[in-house]
């Protein structure tokens, strides 16, 4: 473009995952980086760069393993219970540490603790239960055979035997045979470092104090852990500004690491200016722009003076997927580590997975345990924009660049991002709230292993039917018969009754337009004010049911703004995208707005009958009826007194 506009450069031709890794090996080699040598204290978490040779045999001498009397073993061969054979002690005590300094002759004995080191003549030790000591003497009243409750030197480690080899990462248990070998310090691969830039012009670091229309910089920091864990040294470069000349001189800084991370940019927007920096190397510069994978398909891997350089998606999933599947593996080569392996199960899909056809379409899901004894795999419905879909997934499942989706009660493998859960005492899934947020926290302070997975309502319907879940929590109306939730429940699940959150109309508490305005006034000048914008919810929901009611056939300005929560209305009400809008009473409060009550929504739990006397379901119900908790409850706008469940 002539006129000044920012270039909207096309991807590249996207190509698939292996031919991404397979251009970008072409361009750089991973390899380790060079031998540092360090304490064994700070060689957790390392990679050992050379084998190790145990300098020493452990144990260092034949040693006893019990307390009791170093013999000869031949001495004893008559001994009997009822005919003890008497033997004369020898003048010295081998506790461990003493090296014997008298031989223990035909006839005799020397005492001996564990650990002690045996000495010269003596062949075992015979057990202290197994003697009796009577003044310079003792009765031995068992048969030892020769080497009994003896270790020979070097039985555990022999000296010059390889105890770990090039490659192996330390852990505990490995610095544990390190330093039982006398090994002070270890040949360790130097750990790559990595800086890591975030751009955006919207970034905010943690701590920082939130601002209208910032976001926090995420990314930077599940990046720097995520190199961290797989034996880099992370550079935290911070933020830097959508600027080109600021970003250009940033990554100067940055290429003094082994290899540069960036998130942000990668797009095709205004602002996205990173791949425009990498687009001026050619050393080769950028050697794939655009992945057929979802999510990741902005992806940009570059090469640059030898060091890989990686522009990463902004979408926080996107961001640390793609890490994962194409930055780690480079990584650890470079740290001298192998890849990892993930490991794999099978479970079963609830729900039907679309799938766009042209890209391999990654789908992190939550593993819940099965009423038969499998795993449930429920996909998390926030998209690669979301922080949370990979900080809380349990793993994904894969629909390869043909798919077209996935249906409901399908087969699937699951490749796990971490290792098992631990097996929880009860799982609440379904639609999200703080009420219950409250009542599955006072579980876990009275020792529940709690695992709660947000599905949404429809989900939850799904994972109660399948008794994949013990409580799912659910807000549904149903605007034929107007019931909550009532109409949704499965054969074999049973309506727990939960509480009721007030739904109504939330508005600035400064628009003087509305201030003070309650009832009927409110709703009149509403429809008389044509200037005040609403924010409306989307079709399915309850609250849109209850809109809808409300409007009748008027369609006020906004009418077509539909979000999805409870959050997003009072978000755009308080942020000033929209003038009014219907939510919850706490949620309203949460953002400092004025509420006009109009009527309750029902949240309820649906139980597997099989679930319902379970411990914690019964201590989860009993939590229902507790003054502490309804009152918890009552403080964040959930109303728990009066019937419910209808
Ligand atoms: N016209 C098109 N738009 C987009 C396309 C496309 O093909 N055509 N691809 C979409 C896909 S897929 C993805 S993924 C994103 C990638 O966007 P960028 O890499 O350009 O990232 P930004 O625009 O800078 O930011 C996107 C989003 O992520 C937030 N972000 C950025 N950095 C961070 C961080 N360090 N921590 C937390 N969150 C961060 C940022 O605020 C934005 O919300 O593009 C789509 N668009
Ligand atoms: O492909 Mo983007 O990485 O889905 O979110």
């Amino acid at each position: 473009m002539s006129d000044g506009a920012p270039e909207q450069r096309q991807f590249l031709r996207a190509v698939s995952r292996e031919e991404a890794l397979a251009r970008l090996r072409a361009a750089f080699v991973p390899a380790p980086l060079g031998v540092e040598t360090v304490a064994l204290e700070t060689a957790l978490g390392r990679v050992l760069a050379d084998d190790v040779a145990a300098a020493v045999d452990v144990p260092g001498f034949d040693r006893a393993n019990v307390d009791g009397f170093a013999v000869r073993a031949a001495d004893t061969e008559d001994a009997a219970e009822d005919a003890p054979v008497q033997l004369a002690l020898n003048a010295e005590l081998l506790t461990p540490g003493i090296v014997p300094g008298v031989e223990v002759a035909p006839g005799t004995a020397t005492p001996i603790a564990t650990g002690g080191m045996l000495p010269r003549g003596a062949d075992a030790v015979v057990m202290l239960e197994h003697s009796d000591r009577a003044g310079a003497g003792v009765a031995v009243t068992r048969p030892a055979a020769p080497g009994a409750f003896v270790t020979h030197a070097g039985a555990d480690i022999a000296r010059g035997e390889s105890v770990l080899f090039a490659g192996q990462p330390l852990g505990s248990r490995e610095i544990g045979l390190l330093a039982a070998t006398g090994t002070g310090e270890v040949p360790v691969w130097r750990r790559p470092r990595v800086a890591i830039l975030s751009t955006g012009d919207e970034l905010l670091a943690p701590g920082e104090p939130p601002r209208d229309g910032g976001v926090y910089d995420s990314n930077g920091h599940i990046l720097a852990a995520a190199v961290r864990e797989h034996g880099g040294e992370p550079w935290a470069l911070g933020i830097v500004r959508d600027d080109e000349a600021a970003l250009q001189a940033a990554i100067e800084q940055a290429l003094a690491a082994d290899m540069v991370l960036l998130s942000g940019g990668t797009s095709k927007g205004e602002g996205d200016i990173a791949h425009r920096v990498a687009g001026h190397w050619d050393d080769p510069g950028i050697v794939v722009h655009g992945v057929a994978v979802k999510p990741g398909k902005p992806l940009c891997l570059a090469v640059t003076r030898g060091r890989p350089v990686v522009l990463l998606p902004g979408f926080p999933t996107s961001a640390i997927f793609t890490f994962q599947e194409f930055v780690a593996p480079v990584l650890r080569a470079m740290a001298g580590r192998r890849e990892a392996m993930r490991s794999r199960r099978r479970a079963t899909l609830p729900l039907a997975l679309p799938s766009e056809l042209g890209r391999a379409e990654y789908h992190m899901v939550g593993l819940l345990p099965d009423a038969s004894g499998g795993l449930a795999a429920y996909p998390i419905p926030k998209g690669s924009g979301a922080v949370s879909t990979f900080s809380r997934a349990d793993g994904f499942i894969v629909a390869g660049e043909r798919s077209r989706g996935l249906a409901a009660g399908s087969e699937v493998t699951v490749y796990c991002l971490d290792e098992a859960q631990e097996l929880p005492d009860v799982v609440a899934v379904g639609s999200h709230c703080v009420g219950l947020d409250r009542m599955l926290a006072r579980l876990r302070r009275e020792g529940y292993a709690v695992r709660s997975l947000h599905v949404g309502s429809l989900g939850g319907v799904e994972a109660a039917r399948r008794g994949d879940c013990d409580v799912a929590g659910v807000h549904l109306l149903d605007p034929e018969t107007d019931t909550y939730n009532r109409p949704w429940l499965p054969d074999g699940v049973r309506l727990l009754p939960g509480y009721r959150r007030r739904q109504g109309i939330c508005y600035r508490a400064d628009d003087e337009r509305l201030a003070g305005l309650a009832g009927t006034a409110l709703q009149t000048r509403l429809r008389a004010d044509e200037a005040l914008v609403m924010v409306n919810r989307n079709a399915g929901s309850g609250t849109r049911v209850l809109v809808d009611r409300l409007l009748g056939d008027w369609q006020p300005p906004g009418w077509g703004v539909q979000p999805a929560s409870h959050n997003a209305v009072a978000a755009a009400v308080a942020q000033g995208r929209a003038d009014w809008g219907v939510t919850i009473a706490p949620v309203a409060a949460a953002y400092g707005l004025a509420f006009d009550p109009l009527r309750d929504e029902h949240y309820d739990f649906l139980v597997p009958e099989s679930r319902w006397d379970r411990p914690a379901v019964a201590r989860f119900r009993a939590l229902l009826e507790d003054e502490a908790m309804r009152e918890e409850l009552a403080n964040v706008g959930m109303r728990v007194d009066g019937e419910s469940g209808e």
